[in-house]
């Protein structure tokens, strides 16, 4: 019997279910321990202030290595990209949908509208139907270039900016039913979620556009179990229920990360994926008010390169990327 450490939780509870139902797939009885995270408990300080990494995960590190459970389940993205020592990874199971999307508030009132809700969502999904001209946008003073959006994700925040210099960024923390909770009793715009969080637990609302423009955390959308090391049963059961693929291109946008030395409060994203017989790896850096960005997007032959986000990094540190990171690195 594998017992399964979890968060508390409903979309922790659910992506611990998922591993559940992989392993008794393969004939491996598991049960679920719900254990609470510092994370959880304090729901007002920004990630990035709590000064920390790991704040999710530390709690289920310690059950691990306390032999309470015998694997912990994750939102790859929480997982700091060095794991402690004793802990490995044991499976990574297929990637949901990777994307961040924006979540309308149904109470939204704009007073004095230039233009129609529906123009308003095509400019900020990007798409080409918008009859909104970005340039006039950014000149207008209404209060309709003014939004206000929610979320405490760096990274979001400077993507958002970059995008839209005029709104105004509010934070917003707590799991995604508090977040959505939040949402609806604010006067904010939208509130930025991954889309994965909500789609698995069943609560993405209808009003919601996928921001296609935006790139990802590093492992968004990406489940991973961790174990002991040497645990050969547990980590010979997980092997069963890994996604090869996934695997590699998290583990690519990860080493992106950890060689351009990105922790929780760098605005770095990453997103590698398989195109035909090549992975393609976009990446950027952006500095945390928006008004700088720099990019990275490659095609990577595997049996050149097994090191694809180690060549991306250095790709962008040359393109630029060192001076906004240093920059960072000095404000703090
Ligand atoms: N940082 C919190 C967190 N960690 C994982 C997810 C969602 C699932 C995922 O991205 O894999 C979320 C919620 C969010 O970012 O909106």
């Amino acid at each position: 019997m594998i017992r399964i450490g979890t968060r508390e939780s409903q979309l922790a509870l659910w992506q611990a279910t998922q591993v559940k139902n992989l392993l008794e797939n393969f004939g491996v009885p598991a049960s679920l321990t719900p254990i609470r995270s510092d994370g959880d408990v304090d729901l007002v300080t920004p990630l990035y202030a709590m000064g920390v990494q790991g704040v999710f995960t530390r709690a289920l590190d310690i059950a691990l290595l306390n032999n309470q459970i015998d694997i912990a389940v994750h939102s790859m993205k929480d997982v700091p990209v060095q794991l402690p020592e004793g802990i490995v990874e044991a499976a990574v199971l297929e990637r949901a949908s990777y994307k961040d999307i924006l979540v309308l508030n149904e109470n939204w009132k704009a007073s004095g509208a230039d233009y129609s809700l529906e123009d308003l969502k095509h400019l900020i999904a990007g798409d080409e139907k918008s009859e909104i001209s970005s340039d006039s946008y950014r000149d207008q003073k209404s209060e309709i270039s003014n939004l206000i959006i929610a979320t405490s994700s760096v990274r979001r925040k400077a993507q958002w900016l970059n995008r839209f210099p005029n709104h105004t960024i509010e934070n917003i923390r707590g799991n995604v039913n508090t977040r959505l909770r939040k949402l609806s009793e604010s006067n904010w715009f939208g509130a930025i979620f991954a889309a994965a969080g909500l789609e698995r637990i069943g609560l993405r609302p209808a009003n919601s556009i996928d921001l296609d423009w935006m790139l990802p955390a590093p492992a968004q959308g990406a489940i991973m179990v961790t174990a002991r090391k040497g645990d050969g049963s547990v980590l010979r059961a997980c092997n069963r229920i890994n996604h090869l693929q996934t695997a590699f291109c998290v583990k690519t946008e990860r080493e992106f990360l950890s060689e351009l030395m990105g922790g929780c409060s760098t605005p770095i994203s990453a997103l590698a994926a398989f195109e035909n017989d090549q992975l393609r790896f976009r990446g950027s850096v952006v500095s945390p008010d928006g008004t700088e960005k720099i990019e990275v997007n490659e095609w990577y032959r595997l049996d050149e390169t097994r090191t694809p986000g180690t060549q991306a990094a250095q790709s962008i540190l040359e393109k630029g990327a060192k001076a906004v990171l240093s920059k960072m690195n000095d404000g703090r």
